[in-house]
C-alpha cells in the first residue's frame, strides 16, 4: 500500500539490525513512530551509529528487522525501491562532478521521479529548490568551482527538490557558516511542516537540534539513549553520561535551550 499523502506519514523502526560484514553496529533497534510534520533529530556521540542508522533506513546498508512506512515495509526493498520514498543527503560532500548546480539538481529531480513531469515544470521546481536556498545566483556555476559550504547547499538543493516523504540529512549543516546554518535548519522545518514530511537530521550541535527539532532522538553504541522532546532527552544527566561531559541546560532569554558545557569528565 503506498503512503497516504493526505496523512502525515509514519516510519516505524522495529528490531532493526544492521552493520558492516559481521559487524553489528545496530542490534535489535526499536523506535516508537517518527511522525511527518516535524524535525527529529538523532543526535548522539562520534560512532554511536548515526550514519549507520540513516544508511539503513535508505537502504543502504543491509539491514535485518522492519522499517515500515506507513502500510510499505521498506527492509527488502533495492535501493531504487528505497528511493520511490527516502532521500538520503550523506555527511560527505559530492564529488566533484562536471555539471552546473542547476543540471545536477535537475538531474537529481528527474531520477527520483516515476511519472514523466514536463521540462518547463522540472526547470521550475529546480529553480525554486535554489532559490530556497538562496543559491540561484550559482545555478549555472560548475560543482567543480565551489567552495565546501557552497557544495553542501548545492547538495541539499539536490535532496529537496525530489520531495521525498523521509528526508534523511547527515549533519548538512557542517561546512556553512552560522547564517546559512539558520537558514538551512529553518527550511528544512518549514518544509516539514509544509509537505507533512518526515525529516530525520544527523546534528552534532545540541543547541541547534533542540531549537529546531519536535523531537530529539540520542544513540549511543547502536542503542537508543534517550527520546523525546527537547526538554526530555537533553538533560545534564544524559549529556554526563552519553557524552561524558558536564554541563548546564538552560534557557536563554528568548525561551531556546541551550547547553553550557563546563567541562569534559
Ligand atoms: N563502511 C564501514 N565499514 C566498517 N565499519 C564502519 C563503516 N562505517 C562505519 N563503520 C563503523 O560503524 C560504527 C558507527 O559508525 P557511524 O558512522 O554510524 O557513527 P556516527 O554516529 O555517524 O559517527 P560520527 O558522529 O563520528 O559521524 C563505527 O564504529 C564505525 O567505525
Amino acid at each position: 500500500m503506498a503512503p497516504n499523502p493526505l496523512a502525515a506519514p509514519r516510519l516505524v523502526i522495529d528490531a532493526l539490525s544492521a552493520g558492516y560484514g559481521k559487524r553489528r553496529i545496530l542490534d535489535g533497534l526499536s523506535l516508537p513512530a517518527i511522525e511527518g510534520g516535524g524535525v527529529t533529530a538523532l543526535i548522539g556521540p562520534n560512532a554511536a551509529g548515526k550514519t549507520t542508522l540513516l544508511r539503513a533506513l535508505a537502504g543502504l546498508v543491509p539491514a535485518k528487522g522492519s522499517i515500515r512506512l506507513d502500510g510499505t515495509e521498506l527492509t527488502g526493498l533495492s535501493v531504487a525501491g528505497h528511493a520511490r520514498f527516502v532521500t538520503y543527503m550523506p555527511q560527505a560532500l559530492p564529488q566533484r562532478v562536471a555539471l552546473t548546480v542547476f543540471e545536477a539538481t535537475l538531474s537529481a529531480l528527474m531520477s527520483a521521479r516515476d511519472e514523466t513531469i514536463s521540462t518547463p515544470e522540472a526547470h521550475a521546481r529546480a529553480l525554486a529548490a535554489l532559490e530556497r536556498l538562496g543559491i540561484a545566483d550559482l545555478a549555472l556555476r560548475g560543482l567543480d568551482e565551489l567552495s565546501g559550504g557552497q557544495r553542501q547547499l548545492a547538495s541539499l538543493a539536490q535532496s529537496i527538490v525530489r520531495e521525498p516523504t523521509v528526508l534523511l540529512l547527515d549533519e548538512p549543516t557542517s561546512a556553512l557558516d552560522i547564517h546559512h546554518q539558520l537558514r538551512v535548519m529553518q527550511l528544512v522545518e518549514e518544509l516539514a511542516r509544509e509537505r507533512a514530511i518526515i525529516v530525520v537530521i544527523v546534528l552534532h550541535d545540541i543547541a541547534q537540534a533542540a531549537r529546531y527539532a519536535r523531537r530529539i532522538v540520542v544513540l549511543e553504541n547502536g542503542a537508543i539513549a534517550a527520546d523525546g522532546t527537547p526538554h526530555e532527552a537533553i538533560t545534564p544527566q544524559m549529556l554526563a553520561r552519553v557524552y561524558r561531559v558536564e554541563a548546564r541546560v538552560e534557557a536563554c532569554s528568548r525561551g531556546f535551550l541551550q547547553v553550557i558545557v563546563d567541562r569534559a569528565v
